[in-house]
């Protein structure tokens, strides 16, 4: 399956019984558009959709995420344990866990490596504020480009629990998803296409705030 001309012609899976046949295509489809955006440089970036309450599908451990087959996707608990013995997930399964436990409604978790994110992020201390763009009313509640919307900038860290227990107070409020510093973003939406327009939308605000960043020096 690849990527509908517009993403906004995806079907609307916002229930928590996809197949994982589907969520495997709908993966696939995702890494090729975020490749095509520039999100998913080398090895880059990992993508998983939820499959129940307590199931969800993710991309192997390495490889090019723009490049996936349905077989690099695989099928783990909320533990972040493989069901299938052997099977690899990703290195930041974990940061996935956290969202699934703690965001009901999220089925969809998308994360880059994009130049924009990574290279703001070592530019500001704990916060990137969003303000006075028209894209902001993509995040849920949004109505108006004069709002400030807050996006979390955690030390990147090898140590993925650690980094986890770091996002872990702040993610009851995050409209726009988090960033790691030097490293990329995560967001989620109820679904694979909200998930990616709120992936289009944080990258865009991040490209549009470094830009003036740069100009303004
Ligand atoms: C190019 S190294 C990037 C990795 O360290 C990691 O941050 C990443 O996004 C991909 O890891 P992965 O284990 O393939 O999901
Ligand atoms: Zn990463």
């Amino acid at each position: 399956m690849d990527w509908p001309e517009s993403p906004f012609a995806l079907p609307d899976h916002a229930s928590g019984s996809e197949t994982m046949a589907d969520a495997a295509r709908e993966i696939v489809a995702a890494g090729r558009r975020m490749d095509r955006l520039g999100f998913l440089p080398a090895t880059a970036g990992n993508l998983s959709r939820r499959l129940s309450s307590d199931r969800f599908a993710i991309t192997r451990s390495g490889g090019h995420k723009g490049f996936l087959t349905e077989a690099d996707v695989i099928e783990v608990g909320l533990d972040g344990q493989a069901v299938r013995a052997g099977d690899r997930p990703s290195a930041e399964t974990l940061l996935h866990c956290q969202i699934y436990e703690h965001e009901p409604e999220a089925q969809a978790i998308l994360h880059g490596h994009s130049l924009a994110a990574t290279v703001l992020s070592r530019f500001v201390r704990d916060t990137i504020v969003l303000e006075g763009y028209e894209v902001q009313k993509v995040f849920a509640g949004q109505t108006t480009h004069t709002a400030a919307i807050r996006v979390p900038v955690f030390d990147n860290d090898q140590d993925i629990p650690r980094l986890a227990r770091n996002v872990a107070p702040l993610l009851n409020d995050m409209p726009a998803g988090y960033v790691i510093r030097g490293h990329g973003v995560y967001v989620w939406g109820p679904n694979m296409k909200s998930a990616m327009a709120r992936m289009e939308g944080l990258e865009f605000l991040l490209a549009c705030t470094l830009h003036e960043r740069s100009l303004a020096r």
